[in-house]
């Protein structure tokens, strides 16, 4: 039998063993996490078949999986290299950041390991056991360092098939850059703004309550965990400082624009900005085809789209609610596999509810 060991089974840890659990229901789950109730939670919704504490039993395991903050993740490969581990044991982590934990990996690699760094590029502002989702993966990225264990990769990959992800090898340097622009600086930037409007609204304690779509969808990831995030940006912090200074930068620039009156480079800021992010929406990575509607806040009412869409034979890749508004309503997004299904989905959901885009 096979047995994988979770450290931290917190938002990614949870989800990820939920996935396992889908595509491979014999393997033994064991996971250790000193937050009061994570295991109990986990172990009463199968999630887990044991609970342990610390490392205690980690050398039953054929797979160990590291998923606490980046910062403990570090101290988890240096202790483990200290340990008597199974022979062909294979180790990967999660975390969000991977120069330094590749650096942390080094005496287990020394001693012949296999340790394949890792990272999901999905998650959520949620966190812990109880926020984790069999699906929360699906269609994302998956970075992988194989630091030559191209086999050890490869078994990672089949024992997480039901993530259903699309796998990238890099190496750390690469992933670092990359993501301390399209992740680690976004969210400084969404905290910077929560807490930047706080302070203007210190004297207005409603201030804040009014934001709309554009305040909420900008700072949604500012709800994220502290912990994981100084952990994260101290790690990364010197290539995060390179990216902070292009965006000081842009702010200058439009700070310029508007106190010159410059309608043109205004202009050219808000439609650069326009044209590059709408190709976000675009189905680059494969043919999917989405589409929006408006839908209100009321019990069944994701249902009952799902229930129309059944009706007429219609398949969901995916159905995602994208922004809630307080107790009106919210966006929900709906993505087929051809251009075909989502016409047909268009004309089935028109009489009933505002389509706003067609992803097209
Ligand atoms: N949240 C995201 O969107 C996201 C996405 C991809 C990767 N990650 C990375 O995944 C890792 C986990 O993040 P998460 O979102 O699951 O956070 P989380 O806060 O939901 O879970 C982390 C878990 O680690 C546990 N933990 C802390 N110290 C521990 C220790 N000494 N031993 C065992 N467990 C310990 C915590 O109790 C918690 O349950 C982080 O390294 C993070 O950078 C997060
Ligand atoms: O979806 C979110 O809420 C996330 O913040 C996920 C997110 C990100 O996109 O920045 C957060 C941290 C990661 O390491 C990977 C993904």
């Amino acid at each position: 039998m096979i047995t994988i060991f979770f450290k931290g089974l917190g938002l990614i840890g949870s989800s990820l063993a939920q996935a396992i659990r889908l595509a491979h229901p014999k393997i033994e789950i064991l996971a250790s996490d000193p937050q009061a109730g994570t295991t109990a939670y986990a172990l009463d919704h199968g999630i887990i078949d044991q609970a342990t504490i610390g490392f205690d039993q980690v050398e039953r395991a054929d797979l160990i999986v590291l998923a606490s903050p980046v910062s403990q993740i570090e101290a988890d490969l240096k202790a483990l290299a200290k340990l008597n581990l199974k022979p062909g044991v294979i180790i990967t982590d999660v975390g969000s950041t991977k120069s330094t934990v590749i650096k942390a990996a080094q005496p287990l690699l020394a001693q012949g390991v296999a340790f394949v760094g890792g990272h999901p590029m999905a998650g959520s502002h949620k966190s812990g056991v109880q926020a984790g989702r069999p699906d929360l993966f699906e269609n994302a990225f998956y970075f992988q360092i194989p630091n030559g264990h191209l086999k050890a990769t490869k078994q990672i990959q089949d024992l997480f098939s039901a993530t259903h992800v699309k796998w990238l090898t890099v190496t750390p340097q690469e992933h670092d850059q990359i993501v301390s622009q399209i992740s680690h600086l976004p969210h400084i930037i969404a905290a910077a703004l929560v807490n930047q409007t706080n302070q203007r609204f210190k004297t207005q304690p409603l201030g804040m309550r009014l934001a709309a779509g554009g305040f909420k969808s900008v700072t949604r990831i500012a709800a994220a965990d502290p912990t994981m995030w100084t952990a994260i940006l101290q790690a990364n912090g010197s290539i995060i400082r390179q990216q902070l200074t292009g965006f000081i930068d842009q702010l200058h620039q439009i700070d310029q624009a508007i106190g010159a009156g410059d309608q043109t480079a205004i202009h050219q800021f808000f439609n650069q900005a326009k044209v590059s992010r709408e190709k976000l929406n675009q189905p680059a990575r494969a043919p999917f085809y989405d589409l929006f509607l408006n839908l209100s806040d009321e019990v069944g009412a994701i249902a009952k789209v799902t229930h129309l869409l059944a009706n007429h034979h219609l398949s969901l890749i995916n159905i995602q609610l994208l922004e809630v508004r307080d107790e009106i309503d919210g966006i929900l997004q709906l993505t087929f596999r051809t251009a075909a299904e989502v016409k047909t989905a268009a004309t089935v959901l028109a009489p009933h509810y505002e389509i706003i885009d067609r992803g097209d």
